[in-house]
């Protein structure tokens, strides 16, 4: 047991606010601590319920929160939000305590903490935590779009480094990487493939005649009517000027000169108009089938030997040349037909 004179040093010297109130609520000691707690001299709480440190809206419930006080006995320690003298809101961790007397009377010991400052700190954290959740959540947002504007730039450059400006065929450079590839393949598993150069006639007198903006024009259309006639898999290339190269992997001359021979007259029939004018192009044309083991440069000179042959005697014509005939290329190319 702890003698009455520790119990009221404790009751003094507490730093919590300590009050004791009878069955109705009414104080009837209350510590220093506690006076300070809520700015209220000893004078002004003794006599008067605790209703003084409720907050208006807790005011209404003063009945319900002593008759808990007198039923319950006692209570674990909660936290809840009280009023200081000035009218501002303090947060206390409270615990009471009810003795009851063989008279009928009963005594309801209070103790509180100020945990004010802890409930302020805590609010900045999870304010600042929602600020940061806000803040990551809109860092998220921007690098997703900005990783998507990366990306578009990047296609756009992909497509600016592989593709000619004027005629959105391949350029030279992607060309040469794809045709090598076709090569290699051709190479490794014996199959044919053959190279066409395509060069518009008189293509000069064009520009000259209808000005450089139709000369853009007839080519952007020719190569439009290029693509159509080929397969997927063939590549097409604008070489420069109004110079085209197409690769036709899997194909063996026959077939090349089909496709070429196709081109050359959708040229003699393109519908090409100029204000009140029609211009008529045709174009000419050298193709070949490559050799195996034969390079990208030796077959590509060889198609254009042929294409300056094709200026030479008349133009509107294709020239082509069978492939030097080797036993491996006759094997591999035998019946070679898709
Ligand atoms: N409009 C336009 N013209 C171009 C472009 N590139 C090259 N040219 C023109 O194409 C013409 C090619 O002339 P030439 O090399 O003499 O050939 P050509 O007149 O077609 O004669 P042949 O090939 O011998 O039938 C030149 O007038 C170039 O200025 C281009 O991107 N747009």
């Amino acid at each position: 047991m702890i003698s009455s004179d520790l119990l009221q040093a404790l009751f003094d010297i507490s730093p919590a606010g300590i009050a004791i109130a009878d069955q109705q609520g009414r104080y009837l000691q209350v510590n220093d601590s506690y006076c300070c707690l809520f700015g209220y001299s000893r004078a002004e709480l003794i006599g008067n319920t605790f209703r003084l440190i409720l907050t208006e809206q807790d005011q209404a419930l003063e009945a319900m929160i002593l008759n808990l006080a007198l039923t319950q006995d006692r209570s674990a320690p909660t936290e809840w939000q009280v009023r200081h003298k000035s009218g501002r809101t303090l947060f206390v961790h409270s615990a009471f305590k009810t003795f009851f007397y063989s008279d009928g009377s009963a005594k309801i010991l209070t103790v509180l903490s100020d945990v004010s400052a802890l409930v302020c700190s805590l609010n900045i954290l999870q304010d600042q935590e929602a600020q940061l959740i806000k803040t990551n959540e809109s860092l998220e947002q921007m690098v997703s779009r900005r990783t998507i504007e990366l990306e578009r730039a990047n296609d756009e450059l992909a497509r600016l480094a592989t593709q000619d400006f004027l005629t959105a065929t391949l350029n030279r450079r992607a060309f040469e990487c794809e045709a090598s590839k076709i090569i290699y393949a051709s190479d490794r598993y014996h199959r044919p493939a053959s190279f066409m150069f395509l060069d518009i006639d008189h293509f000069k007198a064009i520009n000259d005649q209808y000005g450089h903006a139709a000369g853009d024009v007839v080519l952007q259309k020719l190569a439009l009517n290029i693509r159509a006639l080929l397969r997927e898999s063939d590549l097409l290339a604008r070489w420069g000027g109004e110079e085209f190269v197409v690769c036709l992997p899997d194909t063996v001359l026959a077939d090349a000169i089909v496709v070429g021979d196709k081109i050359l007259e959708a040229c003699r029939q393109m519908k090409l108009s100029h204000q009140q004018f029609s211009i008529a192009l045709t174009v000419s044309g050298g193709v070949v089938q490559r050799t195996l083991n034969e390079s990208l440069h030796e077959v590509l000179q060889k198609a254009d030997v042929l294409l300056y042959e094709a200026k030479r005697t008349g133009r509107n014509r294709l020239l082509s040349e069978m492939p030097a005939s080797t036993a491996a290329n006759e094997a591999a190319l035998l019946n070679f037909h898709i």
